[in-house]
């Protein structure tokens, strides 16, 4: 196989998630935050108390600036302007990064850790690590935040019981800050007091399906049981996040377009057409307009989870946005970074839902997150074992959906985004700032003084080789970065960025 060269993909792995376990998840506990900390006595990177970071590209919500961040005990404690300038005290340590950037750590609001019940799929210790991808400094990894979802772990996480099994599950496995979004089912959207139970006990949020999940303990929610989570969240002033999919009629469209068999890609699309993204969130904007100031569900949210179409759907959300309505949307890197027409017949690494569409559909997309109408991005990082995903059948429709894909949010959205002129600020909300508003993590997202020192350094015009070999902490081995390899995208992209070698 011919070595190719990933010209595109850079991360100096510096990665800082300093925050000093006990100081901070008491604080938590006392919110009733189930935010579970990374202990940092675990991680020997950066073990200094109190110290310094200083840099000539630091992203700061007042934009890119040369100067130098206060740390301590895992807060930011001061931010300056100027390279190299400190406060008063010479006591504490400096560390000196020069021009590489330093940026809020990744959020990612959109994780299956699986764990309990499919460990074998993923896990707190696997899903954590190929997040942070630091322990063996990898140009890969820099999310410092995970928000895990409430399937496919068995059970599924829909009561304070079934929370507390998830936390059980967590302990010390984890290598990034874990928070949990809890799921709204029709048995608990008609039961106010398991949803207030599990709000109370401390999930950030709630997430539904108005599609099949393919998880049989968490079955989807009409638009009737999603306005009955909406007016308890409106109470807790946490978001619904829905898969937003409708089941069209989609026989007549299995029959017309089948001929290439299930192996073949454009047979899986076919199933599941722009139509069923439309008409989903057709139904939840006719709701979002009591989330209006004023409104009968004013304090609730609806955050529309891995939008794959850019069309009618999209159109949908701006509008509903325009009126006020309190709504919110995110893609993923797959999304962004594939297209329908490139993907090979049977390779079922690319199955996902909602599916990866045209390259017209992908530039509109890359056009929606320049534009600020996709608020946030999210890996909807959702493996399987490789017997699930009928790597050797290649039958799209039988085969899991899902993408492996959490260790490499920076770099794929970084290599991509630059080629369409995504700017540093941009990549930082995208990937920060938003995720931590929609989660209600107020101390994180951003270099402010205050806030949890979260951070990433990396350098963005560094390249570093990606092939067959580069090492993943990927639990299953059908991830990501194999898939823009079998590709040949980093080949391409050496031209379209004018590198030869
Ligand atoms: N259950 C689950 O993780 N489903 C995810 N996979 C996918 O491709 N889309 C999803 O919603
Ligand atoms: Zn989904
Ligand atoms: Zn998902």
């Amino acid at each position: 196989m011919e070595h190719f060269v990933w010209r595109v993909l850079p991360l100096l792995t510096i990665l800082i998630s300093l925050v000093v376990f006990f100081y901070l998840q008491d604080s938590y506990r006392a919110h009733l935050h189930p935010l579970v900390k990374f202990p940092r006595n675990k991680c020997s990177l950066l073990p200094h108390r109190h110290f310094w970071i200083t840099s000539k590209r630091i992203v700061t919500p007042q934009g890119i600036i040369s100067g130098s961040v206060e740390i301590n005990e895992g807060k930011i404690i001061s931010v300056i302007e100027g390279y190299s300038k400190q406060g008063k005290s010479k006591q504490e340590k400096i560390i000196d990064y020069g021009d590489a950037v330093v940026m809020p750590g990744l959020i990612d609001v959109h994780v299956h850790l699986d764990e309990p019940g499919r460990t074998a799929w993923e896990g707190f210790d696997t899903g954590t690590r190929a997040a942070s991808a630091d322990l063996l400094q990898l140009s890969t990894g820099g999310v410092t935040t995970v928000v895990d979802m409430p399937l496919n772990n068995h059970p599924t996480t829909v009561s304070k019981e079934t929370l507390k099994l998830k936390l059980e599950a967590a302990e010390n496995k984890i290598y990034v800050d874990v928070g949990f979004w809890g799921g709204l089912i029709p048995e608990n959207a008609h039961n106010t007091s398991i949803l207030e139970g599990l709000l109370s006990a401390g999930v950030l949020g709630l997430k539904s399906f108005m599609c099949s999940s393919g998880i049989s303990d968490f079955p989807l929610t009409t638009i009737h049981h999603i306005k009955e989570g909406l007016s308890v969240l409106a109470k807790y002033r946490r978001p619904l996040l829905v898969h937003s999919e409708i089941q069209q009629h989609s026989k007549k469209h299995l029959e017309l377009n089948d001929k290439g068999g299930p192996r073949a890609y454009l047979t899986y699309l076919h199933t599941r057409p722009p139509s069923w993204e439309e008409a989903a969130i057709k139904e939840l904007v006719g709701v979002t307009k009591d989330t209006r100031k004023g409104g009968p569900l004013e304090g609730a949210h609806v955050h529309i989870v891995h939008l794959s179409d850019s069309s009618a759907s999209l159109d949908l959300i701006k509008e509903a946005k325009s009126r006020g309505d309190s709504i919110s949307v995110e893609t993923c890197p797959h999304y962004l970074a594939f297209s329908s027409e490139e993907i090979p017949n049977g390779d079922t690494r690319f199955k996902c839902s909602p599916p990866i569409r045209d390259a017209y559909n992908r530039e509109k997309l890359w056009g929606a997150v320049l534009e600020g109408h996709i608020d946030l991005l999210s890996s909807d990082h959702s493996p399987t074992v490789p017997q699930l995903k009928l790597l050797e059948e290649g039958d799209f429709l039988k085969a899991w959906g899902g993408v492996t894909s959490l260790q490499f949010d920076l770099p794929v959205t970084w290599s991509y985004g630059k080629k369409h002129g995504l700017t540093l600020e941009q990549l930082s909300l995208l990937w920060s700032k938003k995720p931590a508003t929609l989660a209600g993590l107020e101390s994180k997202g951003a270099i402010a003084v205050g806030n949890h020192a979260d951070i990433v350094v990396w350098k963005p015009e560094v390249e570093f080789d990606l092939n067959e070999d580069y090492p993943v902490f990927l639990k299953h081995p059908a991830g990501f970065f194999q898939m823009l390899v079998s590709l040949g995208h980093n080949k391409r992209w050496e031209v379209a960025a004018g590198i030869g070698h």
